[in-house]
């Protein structure tokens, strides 16, 4: 029999996961958006199956409700859905970036004799919006899932085998230790890429050059400050009490760092550099998507015109999809560096090879 998947929320994750789930054949999706555009780009391009016209009927006919929208929304919608009349097996998840506040929202459900299992796929990008969406996004990247301590297991398994066609590694954690840890890997870096980029739109009222000189380290520090500030508002909100934690480390970090410079200890600042890349170079290779889903490429170019439709043809003609191309310094007398960012390791790999192949350009992995 066919499962009837309702997803709520179709933009980056929403629309990830519908892709993803669509692989079931024994699976039909059915979205809502808010957004009407969004929900009927989803149907037109094929991410869902049908489109919900109404939010409460087709919750009613659910056997899985995702919730996939910014995290403050889900946990009103989750207090809108103790009114409807859900299936009596119905399972409802989320994909929200916190578990804390959400699993709490979920005590009301579980009164009602509704399950909720609380999820988080670790994928994503600072992308948001239906079109962004990939079948792919999760695969080999953590699925972290936040059950009652005493759910019933067989819904556990339930929701775990429907999400095994993600190809993510599902993994069950507590509510808390998850918002401890994403605070740790996520949330805070998301504040400390937000905070350089407001450090940097201050400097430049004063020397107006220092944008133009934001180069590889730069970008790469604060790519997340360009993701959706509705999303980040809403995990910050919700995550406060442990990015205040965390805030507090960093400035007792900062305070350390400070001293290094004012007592300009050589060995000591040397030091420091050396465990934070030896800590950095042995973090575990997250494969695609599991936190970082952009895999660049950086290509030595000489700087003559058409070098780049030259390296794309290339590419094109070996079916090697890129998701983003930019020159990070271009001048007539020396290389030009050519950044190209791909979404899975594996077709960064291929266009090593074959950039290698087609040409005498070096090409090197940051
Ligand atoms: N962007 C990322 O990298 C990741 C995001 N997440 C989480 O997944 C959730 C979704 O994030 P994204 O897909 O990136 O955001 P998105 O901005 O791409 O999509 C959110 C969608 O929800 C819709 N929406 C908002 N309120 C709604 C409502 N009341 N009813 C129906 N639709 C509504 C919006 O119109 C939008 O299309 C968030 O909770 C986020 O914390 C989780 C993992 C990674
Ligand atoms: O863009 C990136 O590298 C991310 O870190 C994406 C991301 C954003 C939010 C999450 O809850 C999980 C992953």
């Amino acid at each position: 029999m066919k499962q009837t998947i309702f997803i709520i929320g179709l933009g980056l994750i929403g629309g990830s996961l519908a892709l993803g789930l669509k692989r079931n054949e024994h699976v039909t999706v059915i979205g809502y958006d808010a957004h009407t555009p969004s929900l009927r780009t989803a149907k037109r391009i094929g991410v869902i199956d049908e489109m919900a016209v109404h939010l409460k009927e087709a919750a009613e006919i659910a056997d899985i409700i995702v919730f996939a929208t910014p995290v403050n929304e889900t946990i009103r919608l989750m207090n809108e859905i103790l009114a409807w009349d859900l299936k009596e097996q119905v399972i409802v998840t989320d994909t929200g970036s916190t578990k804390n506040e959400i699993m709490k929202a979920a005590i009301s459900l579980r009164e009602q004799g509704i399950t909720f299992i609380g999820g988080h796929p670790m994928a994503g990008s600072h992308k948001s919006g239906v079109e962004a969406a990939r079948a792919h996004l999760f695969e080999n990247a953590y699925y972290l899932l936040t059950p009652f301590p005493n759910e019933n297991k067989e819904e556990v398994t339930i929701l775990t085998n429907l999400l095994q066609v993600t190809k993510a590694k599902i993994v069950q954690v507590k509510a808390e230790e998850h918002d401890h840890m994403t605070a740790v890997v996520s949330h805070f870096p998301h504040l400390v890429a937000a905070s350089l980029v407001h450090q940097l739109a201050g400097e430049n009222e004063k020397f107006p050059f220092t944008k133009q000189l934001a180069a590889g380290g730069f970008r790469d520090l604060t790519r997340i400050a360009s993701s959706n500030p509705i999303m980040w508002r809403d995990i910050t909100v919700q995550n406060r009490r442990e990015l205040s934690n965390q805030l507090q480390m960093w400035t007792e970090e900062m305070i350390r760092l400070q001293n290094l410079l004012l007592h300009a200890d050589e060995e000591d600042i040397e030091k420091y550099f050396q465990t934070a890349k030896q800590v950095r170079d042995e973090l575990p290779i997250t494969a695609q998507g599991a936190m970082f889903s952009v895999f660049d490429l950086y290509v030595d170019i000489p700087d003559y015109p058409g070098v780049i439709s030259e390296i794309t043809g290339y590419l094109a003609r070996d079916r090697i999809s890129i998701t983003n191309l930019r020159i990070v310094e271009t001048r007539v007398d020396v290389f030009g560096i050519l950044v190209i960012s791909f979404q899975t390791m594996d077709d960064r790999a291929k266009a090593v090879a074959c950039i290698a192949k087609n040409t005498t350009f070096e090409t090197y992995i940051s």
